[in-house]
C-alpha cells in the first residue's frame, strides 16, 4: 500500500478542516481518539461477526440503493396528466418506466463495511499525523494481524488508548496504523479496494467542507 500517497491526502484534508473550522492551536487529541473509536465500532457493527446472540452475523458488504426518482424502488414513476374527456378536463396518474434508473429501481451498490473501514483509515492516518506533528512518521507500517477478528478490533482500540495515556506515542501510533492495515486484510479487502475507498471518501470529505458540512 502506498501510504505516502494516503498520508499526503490526509494531511491536506486535516489542514483544510483545521483552517476552515478555525481549530488552529487547539488540542484535538481526545476528540480524534474518540472519533477514531466511534468509526472503529461502526466498522465492527457492519462486520457483525461478534453478534453471537444473533442469527445474522454476516458482514454488510453490499447495499443496493433505491432509485430516488421512482416509487419505492419499483422502477416506475408517475406523472399527472390532464385529459380532455366528454365531461371536461380530467386528471390521470400515468405510470412510465423511470428514466433515472431505466426501470431497474436501483441506484447503485455500495459496500457499508468497506466505507466504514475507509473512515477508520482516515482517523488512523490523522492520528498519526497529529502525534508526529504533521509528518507522516510511519509510512512503512506493515499489516499486523491477530488470531481472531475480535482481537483485531480490540487490539486496535488498545493502541488508541495508549495514545490517550500518552504512552510512547510514536511507537503506538505506528502500531495503531499497522493494526488498522491488518484489519483491512482480515476483513478481506485488497489494497486497491482500500485505496479506492479511501480516496472516494476523502473527496467526499473535501466536498462536505466546501458545502459547509
Ligand atoms: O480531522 C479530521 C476530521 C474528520 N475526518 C474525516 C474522517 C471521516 O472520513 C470523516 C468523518 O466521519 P463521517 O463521514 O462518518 O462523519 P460523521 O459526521 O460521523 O457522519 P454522519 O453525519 O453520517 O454521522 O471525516 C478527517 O479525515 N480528519
Amino acid at each position: 500500500m502506498n501510504l505516502t500517497k494516503l498520508f499526503e491526502a490526509q494531511k491536506a484534508l486535516d489542514e483544510r478542516i483545521t483552517k476552515e473550522k478555525g481549530l488552529h492551536g487547539q488540542d484535538l487529541l481526545h476528540k480524534k481518539i474518540l472519533a477514531f473509536n466511534a468509526e472503529l465500532m461502526e466498522c465492527a457493527n457492519e462486520w457483525r461477526g461478534f453478534k453471537y446472540w444473533s442469527e445474522d452475523q454476516e458482514p454488510r458488504t453490499s447495499f443496493i440503493h433505491e432509485c430516488p426518482d421512482c416509487v419505492e424502488g419499483s422502477g416506475w414513476a408517475y406523472q399527472n396528466v390532464e385529459i380532455e374527456g366528454p365531461e371536461g378536463l380530467d386528471y390521470h396518474s400515468v405510470g412510465f418506466k423511470c428514466p433515472t434508473c431505466k426501470g431497474t429501481g436501483g441506484a447503485g451498490e455500495t459496500n457499508p463495511l468497506l466505507e466504514e473501514y475507509a473512515d477508520v483509515v482516515h482517523f488512523a492516518l490523522s492520528l498519526n499525523l497529529y502525534v508526529w506533528n504533521g509528518n507522516p512518521g510511519t509510512v512503512n507500517a506493515m499489516p499486523r494481524v491477530f488470531d481472531t477478528i475480535e482481537q483485531q478490533f480490540i487490539e486496535i482500540g488498545g493502541e488508541a488508548y495508549k495514545l490517550y495515556e500518552n504512552a510512547d506515542v510514536f511507537m503506538h501510533s505506528g502500531l495503531l496504523l499497522a493494526n488498522v492495515l491488518g484489519l483491512g486484510q482480515v476483513l478481506g479487502f485488497t489494497e486497491d479496494q482500500i485505496e479506492a475507498a479511501y480516496f472516494a471518501k476523502n473527496r467526499t470529505n473535501h466536498k462536505r467542507q466546501a458545502t459547509g458540512y
